[in-house]
């Protein structure tokens, strides 16, 4: 069976380069192009990339992903600062080429995605809700992807259930103390060298909190959940939004 053509777009940042590796080493994958920042994207026509893994930084990703689904290539993007207008206009590229699948996953680890998960379905039996993501003091986005979807799918959750909002007698605050607002859930970003990735949601309720922690300590966790994305979006035309979707988790 032929090899599937891979292209690596941010190549030479933390987690690109930890994906070139993974992808070169996998038997079923060839690893066509690795792009960095100013190599033209021609290269991947040129190359046969039939997957895009995009790895960059907010302001670039928008750009690398209309040509990719513009040629029909598929994309894998671990990339953040994903908003409603953005996805949007990926939609609009993805209707006009219907056989091109992105997968864009806020975060590639199965800790991660176990701990939105949970997170989601917590969310209900508590009063109270927040999030904390800790994170190398190099990363350029905040809150992370992770933790603005986690808070989303709080919201989510406790809007469907008819929660009541969040008890919070704050009414004098230095700016940020609180956090950020994401649809209602308080996420605080904590930027320290030493750290790789890591999130906590802490959950109260009348005499009890449960607290849902993990951590990436390597980038290599994110390799498996890259790889599954690899193999799986070219199976899956249009727009899939988290890693879950491609992973038997009910
Ligand atoms: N979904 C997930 O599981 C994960 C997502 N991420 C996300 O991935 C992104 C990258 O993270 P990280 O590796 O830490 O960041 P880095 O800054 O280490 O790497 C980004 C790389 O992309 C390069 N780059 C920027 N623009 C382009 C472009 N147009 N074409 C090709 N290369 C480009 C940068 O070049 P230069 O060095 O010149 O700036 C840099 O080498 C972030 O958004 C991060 O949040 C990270 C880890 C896991
Ligand atoms: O920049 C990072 O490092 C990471 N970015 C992603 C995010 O913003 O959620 C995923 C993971 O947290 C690592």
């Amino acid at each position: 069976m032929s090899k599937l053509r891979v292209a690596v777009l941010g190549a030479k940042g933390r987690i690109g380069a930890e994906a070139v590796r993974a992808v070169a080493a996998a038997e079923d994958l060839e690893l066509v192009a690795a792009l960095g920042r100013g190599d033209g994207l021609e290269t991947l026509v040129e190359a046969g990339a039939e997957v895009a893994v995009e790895l960059t930084e907010p302001a670039s990703v928008m750009d690398n992903l209309e040509f990719c689904v513009r040629h029909g290539i598929h994309g894998v993007v671990g990339t953040t600062g994903w908003t409603d207008e953005r996805l949007a206009r990926l939609e609009g590229w993805l209707d006009a080429s219907p056989t091109t699948g992105v997968l864009i996953a806020p975060n590639f680890s199965i800790g991660a995605v176990l701990t939105m998960r949970f997170a989601r379905q917590a969310a209900r039996f508590f009063e109270s809700v927040e999030v904390i993501e800790l994170h190398h003091p190099n990363k350029v986005d905040a809150p992370s992807g992770t933790a603005a979807r986690t808070a989303q799918l709080i919201a989510e959750a406790r809007r469907e259930a008819g929660c009541a909002p969040q008890p919070d007698a704050t009414t004098t605050a230095l700016d940020g103390a609180r956090g950020a607002d994401v649809d209602g859930v308080p996420v605080h970003s904590v930027r320290l060298r030493g750290l790789l990735a890591h999130q906590e949601v802490l959950l109260g309720g009348e005499g009890e909190t449960l607290t849902i922690r993990h951590d990436s300590t390597h980038h290599s966790s994110f390799m498996p959940g890259i790889l599954l994305g690899v193999r799986r979006v070219v199976t899956a035309p249009g727009l899939t939004f988290g890693l879950e979707h491609f992973l038997d988790l009910d």
